[in-house]
Order: C-alpha cells, then sequence, then structure tokens
C-alpha cells in the first residue's frame, strides 16, 4: 500500500502531530525547498461529512486574508480521500493555555493582546468577513508570542455586505452573542464584538462572565446581560466591557470605536494599526531566488507567482518573504 501522506512527498517533511480539533488533525512539517517549518492540517473527506463545506468556507476565506494577526494560508492540497492545508506555525500555543498557565494577564499583557485580536478582526471586518467564533482556543501564539488568529470555517462573508443578516447560530455558546443564541438574524460583524467582549474578561480574569454546565441556564445567563466584576478590575476596563457586553447589538460599541477607545490606545496614544503590513506589490528578492531555481526569467516568474493558484510555488514564495520579514537570507536550499 501507498505510504500515508505520499501527496506530500518532496515538498513537506511530515514529524509530530501538534494539535488537533474537532475533524482535523494538524502536524509540524517542513517545507522541503525552505526549510521553513509550516503545521499541516489534514482533514479525511469521508470523517468530515457535512462538515466538509466548512472547510471549503474556511480555504476561501484565507485564501483573501493576508495579515500579521492571521494565521497564513501556505497551500492547499486536495485528494480523493484528504484534504491538507498547509498553515503559518505557531510554537507556542494557543492562548487559552498561555490564560490558564498565569490564572489571568495584568491589565498591561492583557492589552498588547487584545490590540493583537482587534487589529485582526478589524482586518477581516474590513474584508466584508465575520469569524463567528473568537475565542482563546483559536488564537495562537508564534515564536515572538504574536497571536494568529485560526478557524475560519464559521466565518460569514454575507451576500452584499456586512450590514446584512446573517441566520445560521454557530461558534462556542459562551462566547455567543445573545441575539445569536435567540435565533433572530443578526449582524455578524456586531457578534463578533460580543465575543470580544467575552475574550477580554477572560483575559483579565482567567474565567468566563456567563458560564454554566446546562446550556439553557448558560443561555439565560447570556440574554440577562448580567456578570460580575471582581474587584481587580480597573474602572476603564470595567467601562470598556459594559460597552461590548451590551445585549442590545445596537447599543454596542463599533469596531471602529474599539479601535480608539482609551483603554486601548492607553501608553501608546496611536490607534490600533489594523491594516494589513503585507504589500501588495511581489517582493523582487523573492522572485529572483525563484527564478533562479526554477530556471525561469523574472518575468515568467512574476507572471506565475501573481495567480496565486495556493500550490507549491505559492508556498515558496510565502515562505520566502516570511525568511525575508525575519531577516532570514532569501535562499532556497538547493535539491541534490
Ligand atoms: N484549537 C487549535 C487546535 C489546533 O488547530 C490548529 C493549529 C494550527 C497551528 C498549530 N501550529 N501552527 C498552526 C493551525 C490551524 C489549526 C486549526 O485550524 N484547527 C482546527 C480548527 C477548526 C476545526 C478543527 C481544527
Amino acid at each position: 500500500m501507498t505510504s500515508q501522506y505520499a501527496e506530500l512527498r518532496g515538498l513537506y517533511h511530515l514529524r509530530e502531530t501538534i494539535g488537533s480539533g474537532g475533524f482535523a488533525k494538524v502536524k509540524l512539517g517542513y517545507h522541503s525547498l525552505t526549510g521553513e517549518k509550516v503545521a499541516i492540517k489534514i482533514m479525511d473527506k469521508r470523517a468530515l461529512g457535512d462538515d466538509l463545506p466548512r472547510v471549503k468556507t474556511e480555504i476561501e476565506a484565507m485564501k483573501n486574508l493576508c495579515h500579521q494577526h492571521i494565521c497564513k494560508l501556505y497551500q492547499v492540497i486536495e485528494t480523493e480521500q484528504k484534504v491538507y492545508m498547509i498553515l503559518e506555525y505557531c510554537p507556542e500555543g494557543e492562548l487559552f493555555d498561555y490564560i490558564v498557565s498565569k490564572d489571568r494577564l495584568a491589565e498591561d499583557e492583557a492589552r498588547i493582546f487584545f490590540r493583537q485580536i482587534v487589529s485582526a478582526v478589524a482586518y477581516i471586518h474590513s474584508q466584508g468577513y465575520a469569524h463567528r467564533d473568537l475565542k482563546p482556543e483559536n488564537l495562537l501564539l508564534d515564536e515572538d508570542q504574536n497571536l494568529k488568529l485560526i478557524d475560519f470555517g464559521l466565518c460569514a462573508k454575507p451576500q452584499g455586505g456586512m450590514e446584512n443578516h446573517l441566520y445560521t447560530c454557530c461558534g462556542s455558546p459562551a462566547y455567543a452573542a445573545p441575539e445569536l443564541i435567540s435565533g433572530k438574524e443578526y449582524i455578524g460583524s456586531q457578534a463578533d464584538l460580543w465575543s470580544m467582549g467575552i475574550l477580554l474578561y477572560a483575559l483579565l480574569c482567567g474565567y468566563l462572565p456567563f458560564d454554566d454546565e446546562k446550556i439553557p441556564q448558560l443561555y439565560k445567563k447570556i440574554q440577562s446581560g448580567k456578570y460580575e466584576n471582581p474587584p481587580w478590575l480597573s474602572e476603564e476596563s470595567k467601562t470598556l466591557m459594559s460597552r461590548m457586553l451590551q445585549v442590545d447589538p445596537q447599543s454596542r460599541l463599533t469596531i471602529k470605536q474599539l479601535i480608539s477607545h482609551p483603554w486601548l490606545t492607553k501608553d501608546t496614544n496611536v490607534p490600533v494599526e489594523w491594516r494589513s503590513k503585507y504589500k501588495r506589490s511581489l517582493d523582487e528578492d523573492c522572485i529572483t531566488e525563484l527564478a533562479v531555481h526554477y530556471g525561469k526569467t523574472k518575468a515568467e516568474m512574476e507572471r506565475d507567482v501573481t495567480q496565486f493558484k495556493f500550490d507549491y510555488l505559492t508556498s515558496s514564495y510565502f515562505l520566502l518573504l516570511e525568511k525575508k520579514m525575519k531577516g532570514r537570507p532569501v535562499r532556497l536550499l538547493h535539491q541534490k
């Protein structure tokens, strides 16, 4: 029988499993042409069943999202049985485990993380997407302790823009907005704002504002909008969270108000930088290195890379760019 993962041979060297969630297994891999580490999310189509559309949703969304606080998609490989997503490697694991390890975060550490979360969400909203499953399990830490958002399986891009209503009730109950769990129509971006309020509370307190083992009781607490503020919280953080955890979505803070909120701009006095730091134009050095390797002219290589087919060329380009942004030599490992 052919060896497992035959489709990856020569492209990636597979190592140990580094995570799993529901219907996916995530393994550490090495991109053979650059030597860079990647995370390979492996899904079995049969096991996915009617969750397969979620994977397609995630792939299409991640192809359009390119941002310093979103886990980068480098390549997609699809076979009869499997779907492989080659993703940016985040060695420091989930924000969830980081909070648990420290009980709760001090306000200035929480602020640094929350600015990165707001940056990622403001960017996806500007691209017309709502994430709809924001929680610390879906925020990973890279080697520089920067947050990277994952799991766009539930994200939505409503036809005709973000003002249009969504209906599917989804995401994790404890982070779900009241309007979302009451089955009413809702605006995805407003539901994301509520989830970010829950996230900020989790960062500052180390536990959830609304919690109950029984789902119906949990829903009642969420719809009441009543939660406890522990004594260590500052007045400003309590005010900010109360503006985000408004049961009525109309009176909730908007993402535009959030990026320049005083609690977020404290000590920096500049609004959260939410635009992508990635340039639209192609990087000359990377194109040159790839052209030499594949024996093509720079013009031919530019034309091929620009198509962003999310094939091995796309992953090689992005990983060379990563090397450059980390100040490493823009060099491919020459195959024997
Ligand atoms: N809660 C996260 C578990 C590990 O999952 C991932 C890890 C990485 C990762 C690890 N290192 N670098 C990136 C990249 C992506 C995922 C992921 O998308 N997981 C997932 C999401 C929804 C359903 C099933 C699985």
